[in-house]
């Protein structure tokens, strides 16, 4: 069986492998070029492993699209990473742009400022180590892990290059179905919805079902309805351990033109 993620080097490969610590059964990872890869390759019986958030650049917005795309694709589980990023190349003198997946260029963007850098933004960390390996010109420079610097015979030129301390992505593992060798103590649920009316309280009344039923919210986030501007639909992350899932998510129908439940899974540390 296999688990799907970003390529060699990158930091979904890392937590990939944490991830196959947690699950029972024999699987092997395989290398995607895209987060839309990995959702196009997740079928019956495999999984994959994608970023959803960083702690300084925010939601992984394309994983939380492709969530609402893929529906019969669920989150299955969750684990965070510290992240430090790198510069990796040949000659800090002589690097005149920087490429990296968009969301490391984000985290390190005044790093990136002070030194006067152009950036190219392409699907990976580690597929811009590659083209920084593979170009053998000085004038490149790449953000990513330092096992990308190893797997492609890098130097790393500067360590912990992120603009702030404790940055830190969460990872999910999708698909359909797994079993865990051991669950842990702590469930979270995900849903996104749609509110019914635009008007006063409309979000209130959703908030209010959370906070009589004593539960904490992790995460509210909303992304445009790609219907019209200005109009939204809402993605939700709530502690679950042992409060009435069916319950809770009845409750909010009246006030939703729909509710999807992305998933009810565990969370690794
Ligand atoms: O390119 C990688 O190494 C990834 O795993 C992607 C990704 C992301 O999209 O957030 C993962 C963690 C870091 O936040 C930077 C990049």
């Amino acid at each position: 069986m296999i688990i799907y993620t970003l390529p060699k080097g990158t930091y979904s490969e890392i937590a990939a492998k944490k991830f196959l610590n947690y699950i029972d059964g024999n699987y092997k990872i395989d290398y995607c070029n895209s987060i839309y890869d990995v959702f196009e390759k997740v079928a019956n019986n495999s999984l994959g492993v994608v970023p959803i958030e960083n702690s300084i650049e925010g939601s992984v917005s394309l994983t939380q699209d492709l969530l609402l795309q893929f529906k019969d694709i669920k989150i299955l589980g969750e684990l965070a990473l510290d992240i430090h990023h790198n510069l990796i190349g040949y000659d800090k003198n002589k690097i005149k742009t920087v490429i990296s997946h968009p969301q490391a260029l984000a985290q390190c963007r005044n790093y990136i400022k002070k030194h006067g850098w152009e950036v190219k933004a392409v699907e990976s960390t580690a597929k811009a180590v590659r083209i920084v390996a593979e170009s053998g010109d000085e004038t490149l420079g790449a953000i990513g892990s330092k096992e990308s610097a190893e797997y492609y015979n890098l130097k790393i030129l500067d360590e912990n290059i992120e603009d702030y301390k404790n940055n830190k992505t969460r990872f999910i593992l999708i698909g359909k179905y797994v079993k865990f060798k051991n669950i842990p103590e702590k469930y979270k649920v995900s849903i996104v919805f749609e509110l019914k009316e635009d008007k006063p309280g409309a979000l209130y009344h959703i908030l209010k079902e959370f906070a009589e039923r004593n539960i904490n919210l992790t995460r509210i986030e909303s992304r445009p309805s790609k219907k019209r501007l200005g109009t939204y639909i809402f993605y939700i992350d709530f502690e679950n351990n042992k409060e009435n899932l069916d319950e809770i998510l009845k409750s909010l129908e009246k006030y939703t033109t729909f509710i999807i439940l992305l998933g009810r899974y565990p969370v690794f540390e």
